[in-house]
């Protein structure tokens, strides 16, 4: 069965809901705005043992992008990464700036599950 591209809908987070969907993710750091009531994206850094396994983790990580339709911010150089996630198309419309929504913290959680698979 070929994947196909699915665009998932995003939804932003706000209030409780996004302080609940926040908490599980330790290594992720969110970025509030002025009035520290709106996530506007949540980042986070890891550093890979070797040139090879950092792209390896950056071919999954862009293959779910693709698939998801929803695609991190990726920064590196040689075995560091630095990803940033936030979404511009949430409902209800969002600034420009974007916010955090649910795709986010989905993507989130499977980047984790790709550090986390021991091959760092
Ligand atoms: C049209 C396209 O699906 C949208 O622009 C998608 C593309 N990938 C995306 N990726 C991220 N991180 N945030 C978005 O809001 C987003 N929007």
């Amino acid at each position: 069965m070929h994947n196909k591209i699915v665009k998932i809908a995003s939804s932003a987070l706000t209030g409780g809901k996004l302080l609940e969907k926040l908490k599980p993710l330790v290594h992720w750091e969110a970025q509030w705005d002025a009035s520290r009531t709106k996530c506007l994206g949540i980042t986070r850094e890891v550093t890979f043992k070797d040139y090879e396994t950092t792209w390896a983790f950056l071919t999954r990580v862009s293959m779910r992008s693709h698939l998801w339709g929803h695609h991190p911010l990726i920064h590196t150089s040689y075995t560091w990464v630095k990803l940033e996630l936030r979404t511009h198309d949430t409902e209800p419309k969002d600034t420009d700036k974007g916010q955090l929504s649910d795709i986010d913290v989905r993507m989130a959680k499977r980047i984790d599950s790709y550090i986390d698979d021991g091959t760092r």
